[in-house]
Formats: structure tokens, sequence, C-alpha cells
């Protein structure tokens, strides 16, 4: 695409494209999308927020951004980010798995509207977009100009289970298009560009992003009627790690082979360690009060309470659970550091590379958590039981389940910590417990959202968790590094004040 016909992409109001014909369609597709939120609630109506024509009008195929409020029945409201592809109907076969439906009058009378990404020409368009920074409407793209972007590299999207979508370019580098979007900088551009600053090279770098920028509006805006003009993180590009795979599929390879994993839970432990130092120097931490204390067991307990009324197996452990949250709040948070974190750590955000390596992606934190919560420091305890609940799901994923397997990774993963940082999680049980718990909590709710097959994984810990015992005795004392290791650093920097 040339750069004079990339001047002429078009902005259009949403009262320019109406969103009318596109409707019943855009209602049939998105609940049956894997990144859809909303699945098992009743669509109200969809508002059309933000429209983009990415090529000029009459182009074929067209490349159609919308930016849409889905309202729900239950008082829910959010915004999706769609690229959808327009070209004369019928779709050429290798397009016919990507149509959404056809436009029976309207702008796009006749044409067939489809799931833009899945069209390679859409595709490098985008790249296109990211290689060129420019605004375009309320769409701005931006990229750092010291990383080079080959020019046309062939996409393909990602498959697999995911919570936005992937477009992996010539194995060099990969953008992931967020699918559920909020006013504010997404944590996964956020952060690893603050790590790319802090010189940590555990994490992909973004080379490019773009994002919309839209007027604050009383009502119908992108939050579901928050009044804000923060701009909307969109997508961003990083570089792909050629011939990685990801520390699930490999934990579940060795177990299927009988084989340890300590070795890999341990290096996983320094990883996380030095990309938890690294947020630490490059981004403000606070101490953990008694106040922060009580506001992080509120919360927990206000999600268990929640999360119960969803998922009704939960009623019966509610009690013991909430023993967790309440210990929480009675330790007056021990003044422990609370910084930016990860936030959705395990062991498919983790991905060893060809040169033996761990790296840890996508920091967006989980997802189905306000992005202000998501965005607010928090002891780093909080990954570290994140990783420690995968080690269990691996193990319960495997038949026989093999508890020794993952209690072994789950201890050489805290040893590997705390030969970086100085600090072994163990030694802080209380918020250790209250984190996993909180961790199985949101589990339990993504799997009978998502995964009901997998809900018995997290209903296994929620039984134990709530037996309320220490998990000091479930968890085999820290060890003595290694012969020749190196040397554990002093705790990543001091926390600098404490909240009120
Ligand atoms: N930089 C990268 N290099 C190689 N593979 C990657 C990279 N980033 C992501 N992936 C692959 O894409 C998958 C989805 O990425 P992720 O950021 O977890 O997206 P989502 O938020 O949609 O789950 C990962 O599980 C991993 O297999
Ligand atoms: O990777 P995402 O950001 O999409 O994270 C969500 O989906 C994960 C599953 O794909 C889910 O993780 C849970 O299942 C994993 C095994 O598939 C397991 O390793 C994790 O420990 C477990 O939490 C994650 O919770 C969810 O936010």
């Amino acid at each position: 695409m040339s750069e004079a016909a990339s001047a002429r992409s078009r902005h259009s109001s949403p009262a320019a494209v109406p969103l009318g014909p596109l409707e019943p369609m855009l209602r049939a597709w998105l609940p049956r999308q894997r990144w859809f939120a909303g699945k098992g609630r009743a669509i109200t109506r969809l508002r059309l927020v933000s429209a983009v024509e990415l090529l000029p009008p009459g182009s074929t195929p067209g490349l159609l951004h919308l930016l849409v409020g889905v309202d729900c029945a239950d008082g829910t409201a959010d915004c999706y980010q769609l690229l959808l592809g327009v070209r004369p109907a019928p779709l050429p076969p290798g397009l016919a798995p990507a149509l959404i439906g056809r436009a029976e009058h309207g702008p796009y009378a006749g044409h067939a509207v489809y799931e833009g990404l899945g069209d390679p020409r859409l595709a490098a368009l985008l790249l296109e977009r990211l290689r060129a920074p420019g605004s375009h409407g309320p769409l701005r793209f931006d990229r750092d100009p010291d990383a080079p972007i080959p020019a046309d590299p062939a996409p393909r999207p990602l498959s697999g289970e995911q919570t936005n979508s992937s477009l992996i370019y010539g194995d060099s580098h990969i953008l992931k298009v967020f699918r559920r979007v909020w006013p504010g900088t997404n944590p996964d551009l956020e952060l690893p560009r603050a790590l790319a600053s802090a010189g940590c090279t555990r994490v992909p770098a973004p080379v490019a992003w773009y994002e919309a920028e839209l007027p604050a509006g009383p009502s119908g805006g992108p939050g579901g009627g928050r009044r804000t003009d923060e701009p909307l993180t969109l997508g961003v590009l990083q570089p792909y790690l050629r011939g990685s795979e990801d520390g699930w599929q490999l934990a579940l390879r060795r177990l299927a082979a009988g084989a340890d994993f300590t070795a890999e839970a341990h290096a996983l432990g320094r990883a996380t360690a030095e990309v938890h130092s690294a947020l630490a120097s490059a981004l403000p931490t606070v101490a953990l009060g008694p106040a922060q204390a009580a506001r992080l067991a509120a919360g927990m307990t206000a999600r268990l309470a929640a999360t119960v009324r969803e998922v009704p197996a939960l009623q019966p452990f509610e009690a013991g659970l909430r023993g967790a949250f309440d210990a929480l709040a009675a330790s007056r948070g021990t003044g422990v550091p609370a910084q930016r974190i990860h936030g959705d750590l395990h062991l498919g955000q983790t991905l060893r590379t060809a040169d033996g390596s761990w790296a840890l992606i996508d920091f967006e934190g989980e997802p189905a958590r306000p992005l202000a919560d998501r965005r607010r420091p928090e002891p780093a305890v909080r990954d570290i039981a994140g990783m420690l609940r995968s080690f269990d799901y691996a193990a319960r994923s495997h038949r026989p389940f093999a508890p020794a397997w993952a209690d072994a990774c789950r201890a050489a993963f805290c040893e590997g910590y705390a030969r970086t940082t100085g600090r072994d999680p163990r030694e802080d049980p209380v918020l250790l417990r209250a984190y996993e718990t909180d961790k199985a909590v949101y589990e339990a709710r993504y799997e009978s959202r998502h995964r009901p097959d997998w809900l018995h994984v997290p209903m296994a810990a929620i039984r134990r968790l709530a037996e309320r015992e220490r998990p000091a005795r479930r968890m085999p004392h820290p060890s003595p590094p290694p012969p020749g290791s190196a040397a554990p650093h002093p705790h990543p920097k001091p926390p600098r004040r404490p909240l009120a």
C-alpha cells in the first residue's frame, strides 16, 4: 500500500458508518469468539464507539477498524476491537472460514464481512501502518525508531486458545491485537517498555504499537459510560522468539516422559525474580501497611463472594477460604514491598528460548480484572502464587495425578527466586496462602466460564486451601544453595514510602 493511499485512509464518525446493517451478524458472531468476555450473558445493545476505514472506500478488500461497545443484560458494558474485511460476496475459498456474514443493505450491501486478521493482505496492511507512524482518525500508530521492522514478511494468525488475537510476521515479529479494550495504557505495553528501558532482556521489548484517542463522553464511551480521555492501547508488535517453546507445553512433555522439571522451575524462579527486581527499580514501589493489607484482603473476600454466586460448587468451602484473607488482614501487611508485577503469571506465559533461557510474556494481567486494579502495585508474591498454582495444574492434567512432581517444582521455583532476591517467598506464608487462594478462586471462575471440563483442577486446590492448615507444612523448607552457585542478591529495592 502506497503512502498516498495510506494518507487517503478515512476516519468516519460513528454516524457516518452505521453499525445498523452489521449489527445482526456481529450479535451472532461475537459470543462465539474465544476472546469474548460476555459469554452466557444476554447482549442488550451494540454501540459503535469508533469506526475507521483503513483503506480508501471502494478498495477490494476493504478494512474497517471498529471499536464496538457491548451492553449486557446484567449491566456490564465492554468495548471490543474488531478488524473487519469487506469484499464482494462470495469470499474466495481460503477466506471462507473467516466469514462473519453477508450485508444485505447499507453501504456494504452485497459484500461479505469477515475477520480481517485472517486475510494476509489486510494483516500486511496493519504492519505497514506500524512501520509508518502516524494518525488515522482517532488511531495513532507509533514505533521505536531504533528497532527495524522488515517490509514484507508473510503474516500468519496464531492459532490456539488466546485471550487476544496475534499475528506472526515471517517468524521475526508478533503483533498482539487486544480484543477487549479500556481507556488507559495496557500493562502489556507499559511494563515491557519499562523493562526494556531498565535493561531487562527477559521480556521481548515492544517495537511498535497503536492506540485510539477518543474524546471523553458522558456515556456510551469505551469504558461503558466512564468519562475519560486516556488513549486505549489496541495492539503491540514485538520480536518473535523463534524456536521457543512455552513452559506449559514443556512441563507437560516432561510429565508425560516421567521426567524431572526442577532445573527448569529453578531457572524460572530466577527469571521471575530478575523481572520483579527490574520492575521494582523502574517503577514506584510502596510498603504494604495495615490499610493496604486490609484493602487487599477485602478485595479477595469480595471476589470470593462474587465467585461463589457464579460457581456454586465453591459454597461449602467459602468460610475456610475466607480464613486465608482474614489472616492477611490481621497480618497488618508486615511492610513487604508492593510493586508493579506481571499479574497473571503461569507456565503458559513463559517461553524457553532457543538458547535455553526463559522469557516472560503477556503482562496484561488477569483479563477479567478492571484495568485500574491490574495497574496497582501489589506484593510480588502474587505472581509467585500464580506460578505455584501452574505446577499444580500441570501435575493434575497428567494421569495419574503427580503431586510429588508439583511439590518438587514449587520448591525449586521458590529456591530459584530466593537465589536472586535473597528472600524465599515461603517466608511470607500468610501472604502466599492468601494469594494462592485468591488465584484458585479466580481460576474456578475462569474455568467455569471458559473451560468447564477443567473446573476440577482449581476445585482440588480449593479443597486443600480451605483446610485451615499452614502452607509451610505443605511445602519443603528452603534448601541451601547448590555448591558453586552465586550468592543471593539483596532484595529488590526497599519500599520507598508506606501508603496512608
Ligand atoms: N514474543 C513472542 N515470541 C514467540 N511466541 C510468542 C511471543 N509472544 C507470544 N507468543 C506466543 O503467543 C501466545 C499468545 O501470547 P499471549 O501474549 O499470551 O496472548 P494472549 O493474551 O492472547 O493469551 C503465547 O502463548 C506464545 O505461544
Ligand atoms: O494466558 P491468558 O492471559 O489467556 O490467561 C488465562 O487463560 C489461562 C489458560 O489458558 C489461565 O491459566 C490457567 O490454566 C493454565 C493451563 O492452561 C495453568 O497453567 C494456569 O496456572 C491456570 O491459571 C489463566 O488463569 C487465565 O487468566
